[in-house]
């Protein structure tokens, strides 16, 4: 399948028949939307909100929230059953040494620790958050992407992070992409909230974003997700601007509310408020509440609690 034309390559074209009906589903969808997007501005557009807006909300309020949105993650090589014991150990103890705080939104693992991290977990309302489906890569079998979410769900995730297919997208195979996550959210069921990463600093485009964005909220995603944190390119303002945007008009044309998590890369309190801001900006804010909003970071906790206590703490 040529990405651009989205005509198949082969000379007999009978034997594309049903892939063309499919992915001309998936091109009717995209049609209902304004996909052809401009990157100079979308630059554009987030540099005015930037200049005009973030500066509103650079307070102790936005600062506690932001806290609160907060995706605790440890997806490191060098994870094991003692470390992530001890990770979830110290959000059972942030509880009582900060009791003004609010906790984190969920703690976030691979799915071998789902088990530790559920059965250790003393603070309720903190969600049990595994990536799933061969993350980072996202390169394998669909049977063992699903199995492996059906394991992690089993084992005690109440949340799942996944990848979208990023070489099915590039190469055009809608079709692929979105079965894969449809079959991904048939066994997280509705309980248990499937977020997508786009993996955008890989698909670039403002263009690219967008539809990405929109297959993976029609094929089952409950949030959209910038970024693993493990490419050169994790998220940036402009991807959120456009996911953000594919959001709103989802939910203008379905009802249906979908979450916002950048991650990867926030590694500046600043950061994360530009992230808020564009938020509070394209989607308004109703969608300024920790089931709408998370963030994805395994460094900006401490940094966060640092300005709202006025100490510097190394507590996670
Ligand atoms: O989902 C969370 C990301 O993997 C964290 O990335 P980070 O280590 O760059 O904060």
């Amino acid at each position: 399948m040529n990405s651009e034309t989205n005509q198949c390559n082969h000379e007999h074209h009978d034997c594309c028949g049903h892939h063309h009906e499919e992915s001309n589903k998936y091109l009717d969808m995209l049609a209902l939307y304004n996909t052809k997007l401009n990157d100079a501005e979308v630059s554009e557009a987030v540099r005015k909100i930037i200049a005009e807006k973030v500066h509103e909300n650079d307070n102790d309020d936005v600062k506690r929230f932001l806290f609160g949105s907060i995706e605790l993650t440890s997806l490191k090589t060098t994870d094991s059953e003692e470390s992530i014991l001890a990770f979830t150990e110290r959000v059972n103890q942030f509880d009582s040494a900060y009791p003004n705080m609010p906790h984190v939104a969920t703690i976030c693992t691979y799915p071998c620790y789902a088990s530790i991290v559920s059965e250790s977990l003393e603070v309720s309302g903190v969600e049990v958050t595994c990536v799933s489906a061969g993350f980072p890569s996202s390169q394998m079998l669909p049977e063992i992407k699903v199995a492996e979410t059906a394991l992690a769900v089993k084992d005690g995730a109440t949340e799942i992070d996944i990848v979208m297919s990023v070489g099915k997208f590039l190469s055009g195979d809608y079709e692929g992409m979105c079965d894969e996550i449809s079959e991904i959210k048939s066994v997280c069921g509705d309980d248990v909230p499937l977020k997508v990463i786009l993996e955008t600093g890989d698909i670039k485009t403002a263009e690219n974003i967008k539809k990405a964005s929109l297959l993976a909220m029609y094929a089952g995603a409950d949030y959209i997700k910038t970024s693993t944190g493990k490419e050169p390119i994790s998220a940036t303002p402009e991807a959120a601007y456009v996911m953000c945007q594919a959001i709103k008009e989802y939910h203008e044309k379905t009802g249906i509310k979908i979450g916002f998590k950048p991650a990867g890369g926030i590694n500046t309190v600043m950061d994360a408020i530009i992230y808020y801001t564009i938020v509070k900006e394209v989607l308004g804010k109703e969608w300024l509440t920790n089931k709408y909003l998370r963030l994805g970071t395994s460094r900006l906790t401490n940094l966060l609690l640092s300005e709202l206590t006025g100490e510097e703490t190394k507590f996670f």
